[in-house]
């Protein structure tokens, strides 16, 4: 195991000012130390002076022992880092940031463009001597933030190091389960986004709950075949990093995966929806990589295919449903 001073609380720094590494920042100060860096320096003095990121996550009072900052030598009084940026920026944010051979927690949900690599596969080349964990479950920032109760799965290859890290972050309100299955907690996050979009397109085209209920189910299916073949378990796929953060996403508008369907199945381009976000739609960015890696591994994912054919404009809405109630008849059951 990696050495931990286990006489004091472990002091954490969040790498990351969006909503989540917010969020994530303020569970973490309820327990000890803790230092967010950030880009912006507009979210690093609102924090600090404000106790507030208006930008990223509006209307939360953060606890004022969340030390925010630009400075990324600040990261080296860290124990272990959360790291919390877009999953397209992951391997440039690790190798410029001085993050050492201390213990990294991802928590990030997507699979890298051009390389089909999870962010764990990511974080071995670029810091090898790094122990590495995955934080994924249901996880609102807005709810977590305001102290809602939400699980998650902690996911740790090394036992010791899992338990030292989730008795960290562990609130009542913030209830970690350790896993030792890392690329299952990672495909569930990476996955639902994709999904999510789906499920938004069901809403937007007003296709019926019917219809909703048989997309997760549907795409359950996708996760658990494409999941197999990356080598996750199938439990950590029911659990909450898979199944669980796959109904959340797929239920809601606070979901930004699931709104960026709401408008491609009310007809929107895509181009036209992500031009006007600032906030990250990670399926949108994982959907092409998604499939490319499962035509790949001969996984097939129509409904990943049909949301990456929205996206990239070269089908319409009312076709791309068409042909996936079009496809022929199989048994429900096989891998
Ligand atoms: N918001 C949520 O409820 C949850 C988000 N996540 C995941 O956490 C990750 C981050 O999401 P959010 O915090 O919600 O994003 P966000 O959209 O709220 O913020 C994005 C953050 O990334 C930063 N950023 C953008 N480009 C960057 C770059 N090139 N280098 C470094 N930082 C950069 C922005 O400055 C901003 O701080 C995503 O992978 C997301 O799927 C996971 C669980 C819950
Ligand atoms: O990952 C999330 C909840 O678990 C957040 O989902 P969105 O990125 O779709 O908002």
């Amino acid at each position: 195991m990696t050495t931990l001073s286990p006489d004091r609380p472990l002091h954490l720094g969040v790498v990351g000012g969006g909503a989540w590494g917010t969020a994530l920042a303020q569970v973490a100060a309820a327990g000890g130390p803790v230092t967010l860096w950030a880009r912006s320096a507009e979210v690093v003095d609102a924090i600090n002076r404000d106790h507030a990121n208006p930008a990223y996550l509006p209307g939360v009072a953060l606890s004022p022992a969340i030390v925010a900052t630009t400075d990324s030598a600040a990261l080296q009084s860290c124990d272990a880092l959360l790291l919390v940026t877009p999953a397209q920026h992951m391997r440039d944010v690790m190798a410029g940031l001085p993050m050492g051979d201390r213990p990294l927690i991802l928590c990030s949900k997507g699979i890298e463009a051009g390389t089909q690599l999870l962010m764990s596969e990511v974080a071995a080349e670029c810091r090898p001597d790094a122990p590495i964990a995955v934080l994924s479950g249901p996880t609102f920032a807005h709810e977590v933030a305001a102290g809602l109760p939400t699980a998650v799965t902690l996911a740790c290859e090394d036992d010791a190091l899992g338990e030292r890290l989730a008795n960290r972050i562990a609130r009542s309100s913030f209830r970690p389960y350790r896993s030792a299955d890392v690329v299952g907690a990672e495909i569930g996050g990476a996955v639902k986004n994709v999904l999510a979009i789906a499920c938004g397109v069901v809403s937007g085209h007003g296709l019926g709950q019917n219809a909703g209920a048989a997309l997760i189910a549907r795409g359950f299916a996708e996760m658990a075949r494409f999941g197999a073949a990356k080598g996750a378990t199938s439990a950590s796929l029911a659990g909450l990093a898979g199944l669980g953060d796959l109904v959340l996403t797929c239920s809601s508008t606070a979901s930004r995966n699931f709104s960026l369907g709401v408008g491609l199945g009310r007809g929107e381009r895509a181009v036209d929806l992500l031009a006007h976000r600032r906030t990250v739609a990670e399926g949108a960015a994982t959907a092409p990589v998604l499939v490319e890696t499962a035509r790949a591994l001969g996984v097939e994912m129509p409904i990943a295919e049909a949301v990456c054919a929205l996206l990239s404009g070269d089908v319409a809405v009312g076709a791309a449903i068409e042909q996936l109630l079009t496809r022929p008849l199989t048994p429900e059951h096989r891998l």
